[in-house]
């Protein structure tokens, strides 16, 4: 069956064929500029793909659109670790844009989504503007900062200097970091457990023509007792100014076990001799080093948009996680898109678990599915969401009730792009 065009052509999607990837990929790059991305990342990328769970557009012989839907697992409030499709690789040719295309992919996308039986559908967007749409609604948002080291000093706890720090060529230490961010996924909301084999090379990647002047991916692992309980992955831009050095630190990557590894860590990062900057980008809103710093302000720190969530089935969503607080509401929920998750639900939960269920019962809170998407893992609040105008109260109480139950102690945080 296609899809019929304002303009009277027919758009066919199928799932994509493995002969068909190089088109289906170009079709993306070219949605995003034209510029080739280099090899190395072009095979992960080509490996990492999941033809039956991935669509591809057709004009005839034309290809003219891609998604995809990697197959995940993320982390919600209460530690479990929920099956989620990570929608990715979405593009529509330039020359048929605004005709629907992207409309009929992501119908298609969540019914298949659905039928595999994952109760969310999570992504990074290119324009925020896009998905809220097709019901998903920003969920964590992430930290960046450009650090003037020069002139801001990191404060360290007790223990610090217990740890031992050592270099280590990136790729014959990827089972050590593995081991340190698999004990991490558990304790975050938005984290990303590794089902498939191939994710863990992404943060190794780092192909030659990608560097833009900086050295090779370095990678230093922070040790107690011959334990590793963290490492950073970074690069150093070398620079030199009249005045002397003006060498920058590119952090990609930084996980530890404890506050001390952490410290360590990033002391290190502040401490490089012949650099006066350390860039971040994408790290947690909570991490530690803003509150151990001289200066935050010289730090430069800025947030945006991260993981956007989709509940798929509502009520599988809803009780796979726990709440922090008891919550026993019945939400009245708008989902135009999938209209399966409409009507009035019952929640009842608190940090043992929950129960939600369909109910005939009056509504407490009225709102739609994307709100829902961006309190679920507990790093927007209900009640802000209220204040926008976005959620209403029905019955006095349960905006606060809801919103202190669906809160995190840990601020929910996607780990890398995909
Ligand atoms: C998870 C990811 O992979 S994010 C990557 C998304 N891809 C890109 O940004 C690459 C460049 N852009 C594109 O390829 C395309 O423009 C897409 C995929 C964003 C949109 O595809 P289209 O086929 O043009 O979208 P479609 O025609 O179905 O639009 C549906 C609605 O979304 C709106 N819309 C589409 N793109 C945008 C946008 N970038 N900003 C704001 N609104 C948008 C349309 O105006 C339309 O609104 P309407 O229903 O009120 O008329």
């Amino acid at each position: 069956m296609g899809t019929q065009l304002t303009t009277g052509s027919t758009i066919e999607l199928r799932e994509l064929q493995p002969e068909q990837w190089d088109t289906w990929y170009d079709v993306l790059l070219r949605a995003f500029g034209g510029v080739p991305e280099p090899s190395a990342e072009r095979e992960l990328y080509r490996e990492l793909t999941q033809f039956d769970r991935s669509i591809a557009a057709w004009d005839g012989e034309l290809c003219v659109g891609s998604a995809g839907a990697f197959r995940f697992a993320v982390t919600v409030p209460g530690g479990a670790s929920v099956p989620a499709a990570g929608v990715t690789m979405v593009s529509v040719a330039a020359t048929h844009r605004r005709r629907g295309i992207l409309t009929s992919m992501m119908r298609r996308q969540l019914d298949d989504v659905r039928s595999w039986g994952e109760p969310l559908a999570v992504l990074t967007a290119s324009e925020p503007a896009i998905y809220g749409r097709f019901g998903y609604g920003v969920g964590t948002f992430q930290l960046s900062a450009e650090i003037d080291t020069s002139r801001v000093r990191l404060s360290v706890p007790d223990g610090t200097d217990d740890v031992r720090l050592r270099y280590a060529e990136p790729a014959d230490v990827v089972d050590a970091c593995e081991a340190v961010y698999a004990a991490l996924v558990p304790v975050r909301p938005g984290m990303l457990a590794r089902v498939r084999p191939g994710w863990e090379r992404v943060g190794v990647l780092d192909p030659e023509d990608g560097r833009d002047g900086a050295s090779p991916l370095q990678c230093v692992l922070a040790e107690r007792d011959g334990e590793t309980v963290g490492y950073a992955r970074f690069a150093i831009k070398p620079e030199w100014g009249v005045g002397g050095h003006k060498g920058e630190v590119l952090l990609r990557e930084l996980a530890a076990l404890d506050p001390a590894a952490e410290s360590a860590l990033y002391r290190f990062l502040f401490d490089i001799d012949l650099t006066s900057t350390l860039r971040m980008y994408g790290r947690p809103m909570d991490e530690a080093w803003q509150y151990r710093v001289s200066d935050i302000r010289r730090c430069r720190p800025r947030f945006r948009d991260g993981l956007y969530v989709r509940l798929v089935e509502l009520g599988a969503a809803l009780q796979a996680r726990t709440y922090q607080a008891p919550v026993d509401v019945v939400f009245e929920v708008e989902d135009a898109f999938c209209p399966w998750n409409s009507g009035r639900w019952r929640l009842s939960g608190d940090a043992k678990g929950a129960s939600c269920e369909r109910t005939r019962d009056a509504a407490d809170l009225s709102l739609s599915v994307r709100e829902l998407g961006s309190a679920y893992l507990g790093g927007v609040s209900l009640a802000s969401l209220a204040g926008a105008g976005q959620v209403r109260e029905l019955r006095s109480g349960a905006l606060a009730e809801a919103s202190l139950g669906f809160g995190s102690v840990v601020a929910p945080w996607l780990p890398h792009g995909f």
